[in-house]
């Protein structure tokens, strides 16, 4: 069966990880990186994350897991490296309907972790559903040196585009469909804007909006 892709809003959300090695650590910077309220619950933690822990990004409970320590979390992460707990804190989140990434066994899942390239607010996710992370890594590689750091500024500029557009044309859907797909592959602006030219690119979609449509 297929895996449904998402990109989830975690500001603010309270999520749980229990295990502080290096899995714990990786884990643990994606979401601080969403902007989550990360709390680790694990003895021993990388140097990383104590140093986390101190500057209060995160909550450390320097123990070991509870049962009750998933109550009221929005995702929790089981990335120990003791299967038996993993599997037990899994149940626990099966049983309260909560979402569970478990690192050492993918058929307990409810939720896998993509490897992702991200560029500002362009993110493109790579899921092998568990069959094979290394590919997974490997084509993020691939696809990063590729999509380079210039799609960030792209990506804001053509998501000011958009509201400009819907109120130039604010009941002709078709047509500012047909104008955003011409312009999200409009190589002339893509490098100007890149070269931090915003204004003369601005410019040139105001020509654009001119021509008949397409
Ligand atoms: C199911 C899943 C659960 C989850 O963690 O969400 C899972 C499970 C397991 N990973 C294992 C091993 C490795 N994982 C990586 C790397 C990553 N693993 C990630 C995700 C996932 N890993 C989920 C599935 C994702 C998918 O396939 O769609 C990434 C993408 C995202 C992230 O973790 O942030 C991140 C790359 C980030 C990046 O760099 O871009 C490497 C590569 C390396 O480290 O170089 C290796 C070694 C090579 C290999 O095994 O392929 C093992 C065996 C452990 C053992 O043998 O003991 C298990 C358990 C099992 O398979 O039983
Ligand atoms: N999903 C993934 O991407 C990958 C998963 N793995 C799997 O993930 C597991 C963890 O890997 P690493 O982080 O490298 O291990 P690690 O040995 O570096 O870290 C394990 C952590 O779990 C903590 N821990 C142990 N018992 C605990 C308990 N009862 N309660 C709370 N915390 C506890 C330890 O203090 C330690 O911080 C491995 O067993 C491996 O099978 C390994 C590589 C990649």
């Amino acid at each position: 069966m297929g895996f449904y892709s998402m990109a989830v809003e975690l500001t603010d959300r309270p999520c749980l990880v229990v295990g502080g090695g290096q899995v714990g650590e990786r884990k643990v910077l994606n979401l601080l990186e969403a902007g989550a309220r990360v709390t680790l619950v694990s003895p021993e933690v990388t140097r990383v994350l104590a140093d986390l822990a101190l500057a209060r990004q995160l909550v450390w409970w320097r123990r070991e897991y509870q049962p009750g320590d998933i109550t009221g979390m929005t995702l929790v992460f089981a990335v120990t490296d003791d299967a038996g707990l993993n599997a037990r804190v899994a149940a626990d989140c099966h049983q309260a309907g909560i979402w569970v990434n478990v690192a050492d066994a993918p058929e307990k899942c409810t939720f896998m972790v993509p490897s992702v390239v991200r560029r500002g607010d362009l993110q493109i996710a790579i899921s092998t559903a568990g069959k094979s992370p290394a590919l997974a890594r490997q084509l993020r590689k691939q696809l990063e040196a590729e999509i380079g750091p210039e799609y960030g500024p792209w990506v804001d500029f053509l998501g000011e585009l958009r509201p400009f557009l819907k109120k130039v044309w604010p009941h002709d859907q078709k047509r500012r469909e047909e104008l955003l797909r011409r312009l999200a592959g409009d190589e002339i602006l893509f490098r100007l804007v890149a070269r931090g030219k915003e204004d003369l690119a601005k410019e040139r979609v105001k020509q654009c909006l001119s021509l008949p449509s397409v």
